[in-house]
């Protein structure tokens, strides 16, 4: 009755002042507990609300520059009501790399609510889960033939490619020589492609069709994969896009968001489906596949892709490969929600990476020729008389392998990584709280001057041939992040290198590729990863 009272008293001008005073003493509130925080950092004033989101939407690689610059190699934003601490320099984060920092956010609703979180491996900060999932994915891409078969499988679909690529420079009709094309093309969406494709082979030992869809938007005639198989690749691999979009829209959107704003929900609700529809074709497979298995007979050999090997792991049908025990302790086998993680994650954490390193490493060597000829000449010698490389070929590409990490310096594939401290720790000779989230600075590590001379020139010959224990660059093995360091390590990285040597000397055998246009910049869009939209190429048989 009182309540009601007041609020008949009450004018429009009462409501107005009560609302100003709500808001000064939320943004008193606000600016009190950010100029009293411990341990403070210079960076950009953040706004009430929002923080610095409106400083990192445009760019984050460019910000953390910036930020760089401005405020040196320790500095801190606050997005999402978190303290961002980020870090530039080697040796700022080797501390973070010990298994003691092994938690990467904190907890999240969103990721929770999404499935993410929690379960698999990148985004389970569970320690007893994500070791028990952990050691079987690693396990998996550790088989002996598990590598020998990925390299024969790109080896395969790079021929098939090849023959689209042939193809379509053939149906371009100013190309009176047929022999001698030119195909002006999107480099970048068929590298998309076949990564797409080439994990899927990986993972679960069927494709995804993805470079033959695209060849079809491009051609005139289709291609000889039958229409159905290509079309259900297609909404398999918008099923993954779509998940890993889900899992960026729940981690960043919050939960009133979600449930009570129309538009907002109904987005919600779709990328809750689309994870629902995604997992449902998974667990087909994995269903198919383990009875497939179960009918082998004892002994039988098998295919070594992840999805067999997860399978097996510690069954009855495992070969010494496949045991996982850790210690005395012999772990107990996946079950079908765990092994529906791990592949997902091949999917998630394999595709964009490859894709984009390669088209940097591309557009590297299309700027700069000395580099290109060397890297032929390395080429030409180890394939002088084999249609196919293996391993121990691979081993012997230095130059090659000069050339990624030298273009993962310039412009590295993930922005940044973070850890979140769950109790106190020293970083950059500060004591920090539990609760401290760091975030590590790719492009700021990579190009630091006090490891790196004259950071801002590509040069592989950094790299290549190098004693390491004599070259002061390489002394903290952190001055260079490619795929992160410590617990968190990336368990992919032997494949990744593997699949962009492979890619890298199939394009050169046999094609000339040249920018279309070398003055213009690169389109990417970089947020966590820097993502290459578009690169418009010319790509022509070699001639020798
Ligand atoms: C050029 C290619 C790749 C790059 C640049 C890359 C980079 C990274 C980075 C930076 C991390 C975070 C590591 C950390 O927090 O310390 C990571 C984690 C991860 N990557 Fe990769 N990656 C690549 C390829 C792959 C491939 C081919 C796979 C799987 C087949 C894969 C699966 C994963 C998984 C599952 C994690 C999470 C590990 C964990 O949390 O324990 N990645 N990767």
């Amino acid at each position: 009755m009182a309540i009601q009272k007041i609020i008949e008293i009450l004018s429009f001008k009462d409501y107005f002042l009560f609302f100003i005073l709500i808001f000064a003493t939320y943004v008193f509130n606000f600016y009190h507990k950010y100029l009293t925080r411990p341990n403070p950092l210079p960076g950009p004033l953040p706004l009430p609300f929002i923080g610095n989101l409106h400083n990192v939407a445009h760019d984050l690689r460019l910000f953390f520059g910036e930020c760089q610059l401005k405020y040196g190699d320790i500095c801190e934003i606050m997005l999402n009501g978190h303290r961002w601490i980020i870090l530039s320099r080697p040796d700022y984060i080797e501390n973070l790399m010990s298994s003691k920092c092994f938690k990467r956010f904190p907890y999240s609703e969103g990721l929770v609510e999404f499935g993410f979180y929690g379960h698999g491996v990148a985004g389970n900060d569970d320690y007893k889960s994500w070791k028990y999932n952990r050691q079987f994915f690693s396990q998996a891409l550790l088989v002996p033939k598990f590598m020998d078969n990925a390299i024969k499988s790109t080896n395969k679909l790079f021929e098939e490619l090849r023959g689209y690529w042939q193809s379509l420079g053939k149906q371009n009709i100013s190309n009176h020589n047929k022999d001698n094309w030119i195909l002006e093309t999107d480099f970048s969406a068929w590298l998309h492609a076949f990564t797409n494709d080439i994990i899927s082979i990986i993972a679960t030992g069927e494709r995804t069709y993805s470079i033959a869809s695209y060849y079809n938007t491009q051609s005139t005639v289709k291609s000889d994969h039958p229409d159905t198989l290509v079309e259900d690749g297609n909404k398999f691999v918008k099923l993954i896009i779509n998940n890993i979009e889900g899992i960026i829209f729940f981690m960043v959107v919050g939960p009133f968001w979600r449930h009570y704003v129309p538009i907002v929900g109904n987005k919600a609700n779709f990328y809750l489906k689309n994870r629902d529809d995604l997992y449902e074709k998974l667990d087909f497979m994995i269903k198919k596949r383990r009875k497939e298995i179960e009918e082998m007979p004892m002994g039988t050999e098998m295919r070594t892709d992840m999805l067999t090997s997860l399978i097996i792991a510690n069954t009855e049908k495992a070969t010494a490969d496949n045991i996982k025990t850790v210690g005395s302790e012999t772990f107990e086998p996946m079950i079908d929600e765990e092994i529906r993680g791990s592949l997902l994650e091949a999917f998630e954490g394999g595709t964009d990476t490859t894709a984009n390193s390669i088209c940097y490493i591309v557009y590297y060597i299309c700027k700069y020729p000395n580099v290109k000829q060397k890297m032929i000449s390395e080429i030409d010698s180890i394939f002088s008389n084999k249609s196919y490389l293996t391993s121990d070929d691979l081993s012997k590409l230095k130059y090659c392998e000069a050339i990624i990490k030298e273009t993962s310096r310039m412009i590295p594939i993930s922005n940044f990584i973070t850890r979140y401290m769950i109790e106190e720790c020293e970083v950059a000779g500060r004591k920090w709280a539990a609760g401290t989230l760091f975030h590590l600075n790719f492009a700021g590590v990579n190009s630091h001057p006090k490891v790196w001379p004259n950071p801002e020139v590509f040069d592989p010959d950094r790299f290549y041939n190098v004693d390491h224990g004599d070259n002061e660059q390489l002394e903290n093995k952190y001055s260079l992040l490619i795929f992160g360091g410590g617990p968190r390590i990336c368990p992919g990285r032997k494949l990744a290198m593997c699949e962009l040597l492979l890619l890298m000397t199939s394009i050169y055998r046999y094609f000339n590729v040249e920018l279309v246009d070398k003055h213009e910049p690169l389109k990417i869009v970089a947020l966590t990863n820097n993502n290459v939209l578009e690169m418009k190429v010319r790509i022509s048989p070699r001639i020798n």
